[in-house]
């Protein structure tokens, strides 16, 4: 996968198709989430997401964010129901940022930006692997979870504590015991639409389930964020300071809500 690409003016999302041509594809992601031309679904089944802590292995800077690995050998830590059918594996968690607290999430609504976006990346186990959903169009659900500026998040400090560790593109360090849920909302009221990754390559491969309701986050904590650095050691430096791909054309697409 080519990392030439990136979100600066030179490599940014306008500039992704020259090398990722699916950029100008019929199902892309994000989009700007509309919720009145949503249309409720009662035959959608209510989202299960059962997480075992004891499946965190390791948190990584990928260059783009930053992500919690999960071991997905088993079924351990697990989606089912909602808008999928089986069952899907949690891979990962990352989040998208921007530059100040007035925008950073991917996903919009009704035109609103949110600070940023939390994406649960989930691969289906019809396929013998990771590697193997990725490129199908039934392969991946991401679970889009919005965070706005407000009080400050507790349950976000043990995430925020080990970045200064992995500062630099592919710092690693061991991560252990993590429980997605406590980074969840009360609600599981959501969105869905068929999409694809926000990065390139872009495959058009995700089922995605968007959260309705946010969680908070506060602004000194999300400062952390954009400490990290996009480049490996040895280059110049360049700091993270956004990585979010702006909303896409729904080209026909209907997105679905999971409530009334
Ligand atoms: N935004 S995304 O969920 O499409 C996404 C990534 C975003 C940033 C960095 C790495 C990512 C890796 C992904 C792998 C599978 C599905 C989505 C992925
Ligand atoms: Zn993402």
């Amino acid at each position: 996968m080519s990392h030439c690409w990136g979100y600066g003016p030179k490599h940014g999302p306008a500039e992704w198709h020259r090398e990722f041509p699916i950029a100008n594809g019929n199902r892309q992601s994000p989009i700007d989430i509309v919720p009145s031309q949503a249309h409720h679904d009662p035959a959608l089944k209510p989202l299960s997401l059962q997480y075992d802590p004891k499946t965190t292995i390791d948190i990584l800077n990928n260059g783009h964010s930053f992500q919690v690995d999960f071991a997905d050998g088993t079924d351990s830590s697990t989606l089912k129901g909602g808008p999928v059918s089986g069952t899907y594996r949690l891979r990962q968690f990352h989040f998208h940022w921007g530059a100040n607290d007035h925008k950073g999430s991917e996903h919009t609504v009704a035109g609103k930006k949110y600070a940023s976006e939390l994406h649960l990346v989930h691969w289906n186990t019809k396929y013998p692997s990771f590697a193997e959903a990725v490129t199908k169009p039934d392969g991946l659900a991401v679970v889009g979870v919005f965070l706005k500026i407000g009080a400050p998040n507790n349950h976000l400090q043990r995430i925020l504590d080990a970045l200064s560790a992995i500062k630099l593109k592919n710092n690693q360090t061991a991560f252990s015991n993590f429980d997605p849920k406590i980074l969840l909302p009360g609600s599981l009221d959501f969105w869905t639409y068929d999409g694809s990754l926000t990065t390139p390559p872009l495959y058009e491969s995700v089922t995605w389930i968007v959260l309705k309701e946010p969680i908070t986050v506060s602004s000194s904590q999300i400062a952390h964020f954009r400490s990290l650095h996009s480049n490996a050691e040895g280059e110049p430096s360049c700091c993270m300071v956004e990585n979010f791909r702006p909303p896409q054309p729904l080209k026909g697409r209907v997105v679905r809500a999971s409530f009334k």
